[in-house]
């Protein structure tokens, strides 16, 4: 009965689906949540300890906590993993020498209990960037065809244009569909 009650609320939009944005400084974080937000590129600053926003597409409601990525800041990345549906990686794709940096910092997060259950979306930003990685260079080396625990995607996209996000969030919606 809770289930189905559960699901006929899902079905009016109510529920609301945590997510989290992670990725190193200058990924693109902040960009991505406000353009989902305002349709816009805004001016940003590096975010320390992070922003919230609900975000409502189509009939579902996330709440996006976008997350400093600063070296000093990633050690508090955890404390925003309860009850995390999605973990969104952003990667700056013109970033090659810290790529390394992002796959050990994905794959140490998705060792975390709070995140046995979360489904991880890496986003292959700035691909305007004449030169930047594409999102299958991008796969392989932050070697996602490893990762077996959780249901995982890699969406290129531009967050000063949008071009792409939106295909990511009809994943996230796809999964939602399938639980
Ligand atoms: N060319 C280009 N620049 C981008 C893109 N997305 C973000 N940027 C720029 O990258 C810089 C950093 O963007 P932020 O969104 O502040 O990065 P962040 O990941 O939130 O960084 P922290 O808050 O420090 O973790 C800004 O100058 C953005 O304008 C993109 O798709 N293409
Ligand atoms: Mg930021």
């Amino acid at each position: 009965m809770g289930l189905l009650i559960s699901k006929i609320w899902s079905l009016f939009g109510n529920e609301e689906h945590k997510l989290v944005l992670v990725g190193l400084d200058n990924a693109g974080k902040t960009t991505i949540l406000y353009q989902l937000l305002l349709g816009e590129a805004v001016h940003t600053r590096p975010t320390i300890g992070s922003n919230v926003e609900e975000i409502v597409w189509r009939n579902l409601r996330f709440v996006m906590w976008d997350l400093g990525g600063q070296q000093s800041l990633r050690s508090a990345w955890n404390t925003y993993y309860t009850n995390s549906e999605f973990v969104i990686m952003v990667i700056d794709s013109t970033d090659r020498q810290r790529l390394a940096i992002s796959r050990e910092e994905l794959h140490r997060m998705l060792t975390h209990e709070e995140l046995s259950k979360a489904c991880l979306l890496v986003f292959a930003n700035k691909q305007d960037v004449k030169g930047s990685m594409t999102a299958a260079e991008i796969s392989e080396q932050l070697a996602l065809t490893s990762i077996k625990q959780h249901p995982w995607h890699i969406q290129a996209c531009c967050a000063l244009t949008g071009e792409g996000l939106h295909l990511g969030l009809e994943w996230i919606a796809s999964r939602i569909k399938k639980k």
